[in-house]
């Protein structure tokens, strides 16, 4: 099939721009947006392959074009050898994709909605219903099986969702913010399930985040997004690595930073300021004068809190020159 057993996924210089908006009454012109901005990526089999950016970067843009569910203007993505550009409709086959809506399967249980999937991923009935029964105890959803999704918390419909897309296996999942609104439990036993697809199956997934600390502990390569483009890919690691040994610093001041300290007005110009909030990328030894002067005099009466933490994939990202506000720390 002309790709290496390795690649599942191929993309080449995608890219999809959407038109202007019109003014109407009471809405305001909107301009045109280039989405993806020249993506050029490859996923290889049995990755947990993260797309890690702030809200608009064009993550889920990407996927829906990795999905076949959206043309891109012009670039080619290939799965599992499969030309999605030309031959859409061979999605379907080759891949999961769950999106950040539900609203198809609304009105269906969950324990109908997952069967109804795996039967259209071409399960005869009897292995649909086993397959049905396999997740939803995976996922610790029999409790609510009879219960139809629209009458579900946000959380558990996220789950359920998670739950068709696991139904049925395929050698792809895409996952557009799977664990949204779920409790930690859940979340555990999502990680857990695409864990154990990935060891028994080689299953391969691409999953969209913006979530810093799921990106961190679940993934094993990162590309990092901003504004339509990857500014960066690697693993977690070696994106940390780019930063060198610089720590992080948070300050969070009470009511204002005191800026009238020198000190104090010196770390506020290498800041990146959030409210009261100040975080500062340092060497160790200048974190360890940093940390002394806020923790002495008039700087200290005005400190609410601060932390000190080796580098996170968002100190990365704002290395990069990405923008963090969207970005989820917790
Ligand atoms: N149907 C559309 N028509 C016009 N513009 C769109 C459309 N869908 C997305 N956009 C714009 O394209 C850009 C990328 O959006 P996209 O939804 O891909 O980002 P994202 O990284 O998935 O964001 P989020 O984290 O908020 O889900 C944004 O500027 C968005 O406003």
């Amino acid at each position: 099939m002309g790709t290496p057993a390795q690649a599942v996924v191929r993309t080449s210089d995608l890219v999809k721009t959407y038109p202007p908006g019109r003014a109407r009454r009471g809405t305001p012109a909107t301009p045109e947006v280039r989405a993806t901005d020249g993506v050029t990526l490859t996923v290889r089999r049995g990755e947990v392959f993260g797309l890690l950016g702030p809200n608009g970067a064009g993550k889920s843009t990407l996927v829906r074009q990795l999905t076949g569910l959206l043309r891109p203007d012009s670039g080619g993505v290939e799965v599992l050898g499969h030309d999605l550009v030309r031959h859409p409709e061979r999605a379907a086959r080759l891949l999961a994709y769950l999106g950040q809506e539900s609203s198809a399967l609304d009105e269906l249980t969950v324990s109908l909605a997952v069967e109804t999937t795996a039967r259209l991923r071409g399960l005869e009935l009897r292995a649909a219903r086993h397959a049905r029964d396999a997740v939803l105890d995976e996922l610790e959803l029999c409790a609510i099986a009879g219960r139809p999704l629209r009458n579900l918390s946000g959380g558990q419909r996220r789950l359920a969702c998670v739950a068709t897309a696991l139904a049925g296996e395929r050698p792809l999942l895409v996952l557009d913010e799977p664990t949204t609104g779920m409790d930690p439990v859940a979340r555990r036993a999502v990680w857990a399930a695409v864990d154990r697809r990935r060891a028994d199956h080689g299953t391969t997934v691409v999953l969209v985040t913006h979530n810093v600390i799921e990106a961190e502990t679940v993934l094993d390569r990162v590309a990092v997004m901003d504004r339509g483009r990857v500014i960066a890919c690697d693993t977690p690691g070696g994106l940390k690595a780019l930063i060198g040994d610089d720590v992080r610093l948070e300050l969070v001041w009470r009511d204002r930073a005191p800026v009238e300290v020198p000190e104090v007005a010196a770390l506020g110009a290498d800041a990146a300021v959030a409210g009261r909030r100040w975080t500062l990328r340092l060497t160790p030894e200048a974190a360890r004068d940093a940390v002394a002067t806020v923790t002495a005099g008039p700087a200290f009466a005005a400190l609410d809190d601060f932390t000190l933490a080796t580098p996170s994939l968002e100190d990365v990202y704002l290395a990069l020159g990405g923008r963090t506000e969207g970005l989820v720390k917790t």
